[in-house]
Formats: C-alpha cells, structure tokens, sequence
C-alpha cells in the first residue's frame, strides 16, 4: 500500500490566557493537522505543530513522501532526514528545551508515522494500540492541568474559566477541571509568580484535595540554588518536580539534594540526551511526547529504555486538538512504562475540535482507547474547514507567548533563571 497523496491543513483554536515561563499564550493556537491517503483509498490522520517554519517543511516532507510504502518507517524517516540540514527549527518560546538536528527530523516525521500507523490499524480492523503491543490498560488516566490565568484576553470579555492568580484562584480552577472531567493528579504550570507564591499554591492544593498527586512545573526558571531551597520546602507534597532548574547539570545537582523525583520534558528531548541524564542522575522520570519523539513506536522504544533504566515516564502536552488526544491514548494505554497521569490541554480547547464527537471522551478523568480500526477517531471536515479560516484570519504563524506578554506588560523578561 502506498501514499498517493498528502494533505497537510493548518488550523487555528481559541485558546485562554494561561501564563507560563515564556509569557502568556495568545488568543489563537496553533496545530497542522495532515492526511496521508493511500492508493487504495484509505485515510490516515496525523497531528503536529502549526508554527510556519515547522509547517513549510512539513509540507516539504509530504511532498517527498508520496509514493512511499506505508509500511516502510525506515525508508520515510530517511527521507525525512534527507530534507533537514543543519538548520534546525527552535520554538520561540523555548518551553520544550534545546533545538537539534535530531529534534527537527523526529518533529517532522511524527504527524506521517501517526498517519500511517492510523492507516495500517484501518486496513487490519485493529486499533492502534494493537499495532503497537496490545493494551495494559483500558483507559488512559491525564492529569488535571491547571495554569495562572488572567480572566479573559486583554480587551477581551472574561472567558469561561475565569481568573488565577493565587491560591484561592488555583484552588477553584482545581475544582473546576476536577468536576468536569474527574482528574486523579493535579499539575500546575508554574515559573509565573516568585517560588514562595508558586508554594503557596501547592499548600493550598495539598489542603484540597489531600488524596490527588500533585506536580509543579516552573519550565526551568529557577536558579540551581533556588531550586534545592523550593525542592526541600516541598518535601512531602509532589510526585514529582518538573524541570526546576536548566540543563542535565543543574537538574543532576538539584536532583541529588531535593527529596522528591526530577521529572523532564525540557532537558532530555532527544535520545542522545538520555545517556548524559542517566549517568548524571538528572532524572527520574521522562515526560515523553510523541510529537517530537519521532512518533508511537519511538516513543515506545524509548519508554523500553527508560523502564530498564528505572526512570518512570509521563506524557507531556502542548495547546493541541483530537488526533493528538487519541495518538498519545493509543500510546500510552501500549506503554507499561507509563506510571504517571499523563499531561493533556484538552480541557482548556473547550470542545473545540477537528475530530467529530464520540470516539474520545473522559470517564474519572481517564480516557477510554477508542474502539474503532487506526485512531478511532473521524476527521470533521466542517470543523477543518472553520477552523483553516480561522487561521488564515487570525494573524498568528508562529506561537510566541513571550511576545504577547510584552505587548501587556513590556517589563516583562522571559530569562532564565528569573528565581
Ligand atoms: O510541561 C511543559 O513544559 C509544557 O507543557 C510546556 C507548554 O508549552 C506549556 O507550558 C504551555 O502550554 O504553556
Ligand atoms: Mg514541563
């Protein structure tokens, strides 16, 4: 079976104020969302980035891809490969660690393999999550997301979600997520306010919900030293601490002095990042994301690595829509390795989609594998088309938070470490 066309679609979203490192999102994200159609006529989805560098060569990858065998990983990822030089893609917000070669190739490859995975589960009658394994879990649990937010968009009336800016705020977002989808875990993005305030938070999270796991995630915006000091205070009170601190160094140091695990989706970013970590002791769990690990069977290839090295994982997220929901579900409900909630932003698109409604929902805060052959999930050709428009309209081609925080607040520096 082989790919007789592409079509590669960028799409943009609304999405709220939520603030982080880099600044604060603005009111359009970003996805590309690409079709890989065979030469006997079946379909395949794929979701990746929508930020104009990563899409014109995407575009020139779907192009070099046609004619190949759907089957064929390793011929696609070398042509892939062939198409990057050493002109790497680097986000500007900077919030998912170093760019690289390897980096740019594993980004561009994802959305095709996905496709591709989705196609040949369509032309056996099985799930993706049987292609890659079988299941050792039913449904997959995420975690509740919460982030600092203003109420709405500057000029803007104040959206669904309302404000958070401290802990009460963060507290009644908590119950707001925790209501509607039934999360287990609770993560907040943090590296806004100064740590104590971010401290504060969890206290008040701990208080609330005394039996839900908690994470804090400052996107390396702390200092080595500030991290140790936050890392203590915080002793008994998170699964986990997310990149405190930058780079495999300052991770490993801070890591030998806090009593909790380090947990990453910032220092280790690529596989040749993983022997520095693991001999440095940086980590003790890998956020993965299939969207720049070079997609599900990578991503499962490092997760075997991980568990034999005992470092446990979890799944990391951008703003994103259904396919990606339904390739992380598939992946991680493959993955024994995967310990931890993983991270979604699915509550924060407010039911804004491309897939067509039903195949992907949460029940107490765990999504169910979608049953249905590849992906499970049906592409919207109406939502596709609205939200296309959507993005030649908007304005927006590269997401660029830190910008945006500038045009509000042009005080506003987006260094590390700040703390
Ligand atoms: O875990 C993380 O570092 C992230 O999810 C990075 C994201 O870009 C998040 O900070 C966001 O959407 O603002
Ligand atoms: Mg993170």
């Amino acid at each position: 079976m082989r790919i007789r066309e592409i079509h590669v679609t960028p799409v943009a979203f609304r999405d709220p104020p939520l603030l982080n490192a880099a600044g604060v999102h603005e009111p359009w994200a970003l996805r590309t969302v690409v079709e890989v159609v065979t030469d006997e006529g079946l379909t395949g989805l794929g979701e990746t980035y929508g930020d104009l560098d990563h899409l014109v060569r995407v575009r020139a990858a779907a192009e070099a891809l046609r004619g190949h065998d759907v089957y064929g990983d390793n011929a696609m990822y070398a042509t892939v490969a062939g198409l990057v030089g050493a002109d790497v893609v680097t986000d500007l917000h900077g919030l998912t660690g170093t760019s690289s070669r390897a980096k740019t190739v594993d980004r561009i490859f994802s959305p095709f393999e996905v496709a591709c995975l989705d196609i040949r589960g369509k032309a056996a009658g099985r799930p993706v999550v049987d292609l890659l394994g079988g299941r050792v879990r039913d449904a997959v649990p995420y975690s509740a997301y919460l982030f600092y937010k203003w109420g709405g968009h500057p000029g803007a009336p104040e959206d669904g979600f309302g404000a958070a800016l401290d802990p009460e705020g963060v507290v009644e977002q908590a119950r707001l997520l925790i209501g509607r989808y039934g999360f287990g875990s609770i993560k907040l993005k943090g590296g806004v306010f100064p740590p104590e305030q971010e401290v504060e938070a969890i206290r008040a999270l701990r208080e609330a919900f005394p039996g839900h796991p908690l994470r804090l995630d400052p996107n390396a915006v702390w200092s080595v030293e500030t991290s140790i000091r936050v890392g203590r205070e915080l002793d008994g009170l998170l699964e986990y601490l997310e990149d405190p601190t930058e780079g495999i160094e300052g991770m490993a140091r801070v890591a030998a002095e806090v009593p909790m695990p380090l947990a990453t989706n910032m220092c280790v970013v690529t596989p040749e990042h993983l022997p520095p970590a693991l001999r440095a002791g940086a980590i003790g769990v890998l956020l993965t994301d299939h969207h720049y690990w070079g997609g599900l069977v990578r991503s499962a290839h490092i997760a075997t690595l991980c568990a034999t090295f005992g470092i446990a994982l979890s799944m990391h997220s951008n703003s994103h829509l259904g396919i990606s929901l339904a390739a992380m579900t598939h992946l991680a409900a493959a993955t024994p390795a995967v310990t931890h909630a993983c991270d979604t932003h699915t509550p924060w698109q407010d039911g804004q989609d491309v897939v067509a409604p039903g195949a992907l929902r949460f029940v107490d805060g765990a999504v169910p594998v979608p049953d249905g052959p590849g992906l499970g999930v049906e592409l919207d050709r109406d939502a596709l088309a609205i939200m296309n428009e959507q993005y030649e309209k908007c304005g927006v081609r590269s997401r660029d938070d830190t910008t945006y925080m500038r045009s509000v607040d042009p005080s506003f520096s987006a260094r590390r470490p700040r703390w």
